[in-house]
């Protein structure tokens, strides 16, 4: 059984500031209405490697323990969400660290998509990959305009795409849609997100897409944490509960996946191409 994450008291209002913590990585500020905007601030493009999905984990556990009226997610680069996993653990990896890696990753999924306080993201970036994973925890999502995309490429780079996930995207589009898109690794512009229901809204900047994400956070002013989180827990359960009870073999086929050589080849493909992308600019 998935452990169930009650809030049992009410959110506290918290002065501003008072839950402020900056990591090395992340920057979490609390406004005077007690709703939190967690920060990923791993330059340039936010990859997720061991410490950066370790320290997002660590900070949703203290949003959580302070009893936050409810968390925005969003970026510090000005055109990047997230790039997702950092390509470059899985390249030529160390066992040990391709571990930690994934159990990180499923303990940052599971934190997050089964958050007990209301959960809104502002993407304002290309969010491919685990950029779009973190973003489809959240309860409601808002995309500034722009040239930028979001999907699950994972086949695009030779990854198949774990069950939680799947589930996780099927609950948020159409069975129909997901299955068109993962298959191929199709990554969405942000008119076609809107249009299948992967963004909820789209913002101007980030101020209006933070602006909109607390506008949402404060729907639940009135509602009982109570209600809230087991209603919201129930709603997932049918993603959470399978996953939990088989979280070390969906640890192992990642790491057979990863090691395998066509996978190392075509991550060496994607880094190399990424070097020369940096390069003609
Ligand atoms: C049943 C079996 C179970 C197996 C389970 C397996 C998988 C589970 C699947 C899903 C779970 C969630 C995890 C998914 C896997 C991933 O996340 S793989 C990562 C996929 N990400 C990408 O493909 C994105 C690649 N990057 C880009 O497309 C672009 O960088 C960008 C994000 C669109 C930004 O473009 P921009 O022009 O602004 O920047 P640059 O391209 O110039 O990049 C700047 C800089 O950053 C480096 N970089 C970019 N992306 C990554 C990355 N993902 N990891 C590491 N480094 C990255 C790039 O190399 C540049 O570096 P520099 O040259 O040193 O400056």
């Amino acid at each position: 059984m998935f452990p169930l994450r009650l809030l049992r008291t009410a959110r506290r209002v918290l002065p501003a500031k008072s839950l402020s913590t900056t990591g090395q990585l992340t920057d979490l500020t609390v406004d005077n209405e007690g709703i939190a905007t967690l920060t990923l601030q791993r330059a340039p493009v936010n990859s997720l490697n061991v410490e950066l999905l370790q320290e997002l984990t660590t900070v949703l556990g203290q949003v959580e323990k302070d009893k936050a009226k409810g968390l925005v997610l969003t970026s510090a680069s000005p055109s990047v969400f997230s790039a997702g996993l950092d390509i470059t653990e899985m390249y030529n990896p160390n066992v040990e660290r391709l571990t930690a890696l994934w159990t990180s990753l499923q303990d940052l999924w599971a934190t997050l998509y089964s958050a007990p306080y209301p959960t809104a993201v502002a993407i304002n970036g290309h969010a491919p990959a685990g950029g779009c994973m973190m973003a489809l925890c959240c309860e409601y999502r808002t995309m500034v305009s722009g040239r930028y995309t979001i999907g699950l490429n994972e086949t695009a780079v030779g990854i198949p795409v774990p069950e939680w996930l799947i589930g996780t995207m099927c609950k948020v589009i159409s069975q129909r849609e997901a299955e068109v898109a993962l298959n191929a690794g199709l990554m969405f512009t942000v008119e076609e997100a809107l249009k299948v229901g992967l963004i909820d809204e789209t913002a101007t900047d980030k101020a209006d897409a933070i602006e909109k994400s607390k506008k949402f956070i404060k729907r639940f002013d009135k509602i009982s944490p109570i209600a809230h989180s087991l209603t919201k827990q129930r709603f997932r359960s049918d993603v959470l509960q399978p996953f939990a009870k088989n979280r070390e073999a969906d640890l192992n086929q990642f790491k057979y996946v990863v090691l395998q050589p066509e996978v190392q080849e075509l991550l060496g493909q994607i880094i190399q191409k990424l070097k020369q992308k940096k390069a003609a600019k």
